[in-house]
Order: structure tokens, then C-alpha cells, then sequence
């Protein structure tokens, strides 16, 4: 498969471009690099350009005869997309309506899509399944959810076939320690741990432990990143065999609070981790876990890591041979 990867410098998207190197697909990163690290694409043809640069996109899949395209590039700090909607709303909504475009252009009509659980809001049955309700509760979930229901339509009209997979926690790292998760802020909960370990940050907020939980602190549903690059893989080959366009869960299906994931940590670490009880932060939902079983049954996809103490091991591998990220030293 010849494959444009947008967003492939970026934390999801350098995981699956290795996997898609290991299997000898054709690998084409297209990463402005705003947020991305060009030293995470190790071995991949890799083109510095934006989203919105539509002659350089063009060129670039005509040059390669690009045959699908992975979009991961997008914004996704919720908190971000509240205070600044329009930044949202142009590079994920506008960038993805020009990426479309663009592939419609030039004949390209396989895409997989990076959404989220954010689209779902707070839920109101767990496990949640992609039937559930869908009412996003911050603008990052909302232009998620905008971008779905487009490619629905660019489906229907022009024959666009997509897989948009609903991603819950992406976390952990490759297992070599040379890629992993390097934010700028860094907001994600295991890496900010990882980091108190590393003596790089004081203490860890917990916010809020007064949830209707079983500790007071809430669940997520953490799903390591090879987990996430595989399903990427299976969708890519559903597609080229014929698939329909079809949206899926991507979870482990298992509930972890956050008291839980640094009582785990501290055993990896073996390091006592300070903590700091703060309010909860807006918009955190409770629970999220997920229904995966429609991946499972459709495309054959299985976590491998279920184990939430080896995904921890696999991001401390990363965060302790590069404590200060991509950028050395
Ligand atoms: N990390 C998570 O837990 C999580 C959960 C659900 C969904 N997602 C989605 O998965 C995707 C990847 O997430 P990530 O954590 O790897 O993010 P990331 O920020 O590490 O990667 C995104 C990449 O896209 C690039 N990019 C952004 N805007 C661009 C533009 N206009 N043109 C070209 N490149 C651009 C960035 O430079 C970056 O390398 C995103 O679409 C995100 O919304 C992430
Ligand atoms: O310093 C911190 C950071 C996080 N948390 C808590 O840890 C849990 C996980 O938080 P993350 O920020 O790591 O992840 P989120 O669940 O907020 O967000 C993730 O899931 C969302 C869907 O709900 C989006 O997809 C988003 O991109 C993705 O990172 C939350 O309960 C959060 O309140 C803390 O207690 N302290």
C-alpha cells in the first residue's frame, strides 16, 4: 500500500508509520510539525507541509501515487479548544474539508480517520458503544464529531470510503523506547506521572477525588498506542479489500481511575509519587470505558497490551531514555 500519513511526526501517528514500515507498506509522513517531531519519523519519506497548503499536498500525492491516506492531523487539547474555538474549528474541521478535497482531486477515495471518544459528551451507558448518544461537551469533541458526519456525506455524494476510529486513552510507548509521547504542554495524565518520577514536575494534581467512583477519582479506559497503530493497519486493509465506510470504538474495555494508574506507576518505578488532591477540571466526565467488541468482530482487531502495569513499563521505558522528549539533553 502506498500511504499518506498527515500528523505522522506526531505521538499516534509515528507509532503507526513503524508498524506500516515493519509490514513494507509505502510510507509518505506530511507533518507541519507544529506539534510533531520530525526525529520520530526514523526511516519514512518525510514532507514538511501543512494541511492547508494544497498545491504542496497535491503534489505530494501525485509524486508518490498515494493510494489512502491516515489523517491524524489535527488540535486535541480540550481544554485549549474551549478558549480558542476558531483554532479548533480551522485546522480540524477546514484542514480536513481541504485534505478531502484534495484526495477527491486526485482520485484518492481511502481514508482513515482519527476521532475520539470526546464526540460521545458524557455518557449515558457504559460500556459505551458507538450507538451512544453523541453530544460532545467541549468544541475538540465537536469538530471531531462535524468531521464524521462530512465524511458521511463526501461518502454518500462522491464515494469517499472512510474508517473514522473512536480512540478512548492513547497512551504508553513503542516497546524499542526511541518514539513515545513528547506534548508541549504535555496535559495526559501518564506522562505527567511519568514525569513527577523523573523529579521534572513536583507533585501530581489528582483532579478532584469526589467522583461517583469507587476511589472518588475518575476512570478512563487506557489503550496503548500499538494497540491504536494495528487497528489503523486492519482498517487501511478492510479498505483496500472492499470495505464499507464504518465507525469504531478503539478501548481496551477496562476501567482504570487515576489513583489506580499512579498506585501502578509507582510500582513500575519503584518511585514514591507526590500528590496533590486539586477541584476537578471542567468537562471530565466520570467514566469512559469502551465497547471494542465492534472492531473485534468486524476487523478481527485484539489489544495485545490488556495489562495496564506493561503499558505503564512501555512509557517509562520512553520518558527515562528521553526525559526531555525528541530534543536532547
Ligand atoms: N492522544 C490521544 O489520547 C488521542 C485521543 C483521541 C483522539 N486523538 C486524535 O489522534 C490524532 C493524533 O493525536 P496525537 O496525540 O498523536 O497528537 P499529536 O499532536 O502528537 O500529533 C498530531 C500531529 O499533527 C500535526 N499537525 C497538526 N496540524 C497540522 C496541519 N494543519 N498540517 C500538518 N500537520 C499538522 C502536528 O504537528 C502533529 O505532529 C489527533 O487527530 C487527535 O485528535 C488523540
Ligand atoms: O494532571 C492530571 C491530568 C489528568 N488527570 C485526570 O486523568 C484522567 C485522564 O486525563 P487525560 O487528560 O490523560 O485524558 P482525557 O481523559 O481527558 O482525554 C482523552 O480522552 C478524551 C476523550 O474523552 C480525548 O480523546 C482526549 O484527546 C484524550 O486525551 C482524567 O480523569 C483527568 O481528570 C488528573 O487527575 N491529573
Amino acid at each position: 500500500m502506498r500511504i499518506l500519513v498527515t500528523g505522522g511526526a506526531g505521538y499516534i501517528g509515528s507509532h503507526t508509520v513503524r508498524m506500516l514500515e515493519k509490514e513494507d507498506h509505502r510510507v509518505i509522513v506530511y507533518d507541519n510539525l507544529i506539534k510533531g517531531h520530525h526525529e520520530s519519523v526514523k526511516n519514512s519519506c518525510f514532507v514538511e507541509g501543512d494541511l492547508f497548503d494544497t498545491k504542496l499536498l497535491k503534489e505530494t500525492m501525485e509524486q508518490y501515487k498515494i493510494e489512502a491516506v491516515v489523517h491524524f492531523a489535527a488540535y486535541s487539547l480540550v481544554g485549549e479548544s474551549m478558549e480558542n474555538p476558531q483554532l479548533y474549528y480551522h485546522n480540524n474541521v477546514n484542514g480536513t474539508l481541504n485534505l478531502l478535497n484534495v484526495m477527491q482531486e486526485c482520485g484518492i477515495n481511502k481514508l482513515v480517520f482519527s476521532s475520539t471518544a470526546a464526540v460521545y459528551g458524557e455518557p449515558e451507558l457504559i460500556p459505551i458503544d458507538e450507538s451512544a448518544r453523541k453530544e460532545p461537551t467541549n468544541v475538540y469533541g465537536r469538530t471531531k464529531l462535524i468531521m464524521e458526519n462530512a465524511m458521511a456525506d463526501y461518502a454518500k455524494a462522491y464515494g469517499l470510503k472512510y474508517i473514522a476510529l473512536r480512540y478512548f486513552n492513547a497512551c504508553g510507548a513503542d516497546e524499542h523506547g526511541d518514539i513515545g509521547e513528547d506534548h508541549t504542554p504535555e496535559s495526559h495524565l501518564i506522562p505527567l506521572v511519568l514525569q513527577t518520577c523523573l523529579g521534572k514536575r513536583d507533585a501530581i494534581k489528582i483532579f478532584g477525588d469526589d467522583y461517583p467512583t469507587e476511589d472518588g477519582t475518575c476512570i478512563r479506559d487506557y489503550i496503548h498506542v500499538n494497540d491504536l497503530a494495528k487497528a489503523h493497519i486492519l482498517s487501511l486493509k478492510a479498505l483496500f479489500k472492499g470495505a464499507e465506510s464504518a465507525v469504531y470504538n478503539l478501548g481496551n474495555g477496562n476501567g482504570f481511575s487515576v489513583k489506580e494508574i499512579i498506585e501502578t506507576a509507582e510500582k513500575v518505578t519503584g518511585i514514591t509519587i507526590k500528590k496533590e488532591i486539586t477541584p476537578r477540571r471542567a468537562g471530565d466526565p466520570a467514566i469512559l470505558i469502551a465497547s471494542s467488541e465492534k472492531i473485534k468482530k468486524e476487523l478481527g482487531w485484539q489489544p495485545e497490551y490488556t495489562d495496564v502495569e506493561k503499558v505503564i513499563a512501555s512509557a517509562w521505558k520512553w520518558h527515562q531514555n528521553h526525559p526531555n522528549g525528541f530534543v536532547e539533553g
